[in-house]
């Protein structure tokens, strides 16, 4: 892969949600990060998001040029509002080169976990982790990321990064907000729960199947898939309905499925995809 490095003195915008975790990131932010940051010559200007969709709008209307890199001390949740945000925007191809730098403040933090692994670290969480992806972002080296275009059967087109839930993931995580001062044990109770009352979705998963792993040859570059830096990925398609998609009209869609696309409908408790690219 091709890294970037951070300009010096740097300026950073930073979308902190305070309700993240267990309520905990503003103090995190403050006792841990801010320290590192100034120490590596990272000026930050904080921007504490108030309500859902707060930073997807933020990001938007967002003038960029006046930052080297977007920062967001958050979960996932609010990193998938910041991707979503600027891939609405009509200069989306520009602004997706932004870097972005996720720090570890929310419950589950899988793309933090992530880097920090692929960074050849310990596995570790809270502090430890928060500690080992600011080091990152102080060093300020930085490379590509794919993303999974998402088409959905009442019309939305979304980006996702590392994966996408659907049905009894999903119930897991929204049943579970009430339990979100628990942190990460959340999601076990919210298991339990939903498992105890099991509901059955309807749905046809299309998928195209991977290429086996001895198979060395290239895989085959595909002009209508917007956003690659890698081998084709896999497709993964998800339907329940018939009207396309509406969003960035500028952004192109990946081809429908075909022929050697594999697919199984009926009824099931959903899913989880990885996208393991
Ligand atoms: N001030 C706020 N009050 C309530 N909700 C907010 C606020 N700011 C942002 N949000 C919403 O909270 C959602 C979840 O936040 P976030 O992803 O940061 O934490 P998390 O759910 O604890 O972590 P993870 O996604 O890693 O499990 C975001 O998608 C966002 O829409």
């Amino acid at each position: 892969p091709r890294y970037g490095v951070l300009p010096r003195p740097c300026r950073a915008l930073v979308l902190l949600n305070p309700q993240s975790g267990a309520g905990r990131a503003l103090e995190d932010f403050q006792a841990v990060v801010q320290p590192m940051l100034a120490e590596a010559d990272i000026a930050t200007t904080v921007f504490v998001t108030e309500r859902p969709h707060h930073a997807h709008e933020k990001v938007r209307d967002e003038d960029l040029s006046q930052w080297d890199t977007l920062v967001v001390m958050a979960g996932d949740g609010l990193l998938y509002e910041v991707v979503n945000g600027l891939m609405e925007r009509l200069d989306w191809e520009d602004t997706m080169k932004k870097p972005l730098c996720i720090l570890p403040g929310g419950s589950g933090n899988a793309l933090a976990a992530s880097i920090n692994h692929y960074a050849g670290n310990d596995h570790v969480a809270k502090k430890k982790l928060l500690t080992n992806c600011t080091f990152i972002l102080c060093k300020g080296l930085h490379t590509q990321m794919d993303l999974v275009s998402l088409s959905t059967a009442s019309g939305k087109r979304l980006f996702s990064f590392l994966g996408f839930g659907w049905g009894f993931i999903s119930d897991v995580d929204i049943d579970s907000e009430k339990y979100r001062r628990l942190g990460n044990a959340r999601f076990t109770l919210g298991t339990l729960q939903c498992l105890a009352k099991l509901r059955v979705y309807q749905g046809r998963l299309s998928y195209l199947p991977a290429v086996p792993e001895q198979d060395t040859s290239p895989a085959p570059k595909d002009p209508h898939v917007p956003i690659t830096n890698g081998q084709a990925g896999h497709r993964v398609w998800l339907s329940a309905g018939s009207r396309g998609p509406t969003g960035n009209s500028s952004i192109p869609l990946p081809g429908e499925p075909g022929a050697s696309w594999s697919s199984a409908t009926g009824p099931c408790p959903g899913d989880c995809l990885g996208a393991d690219y």
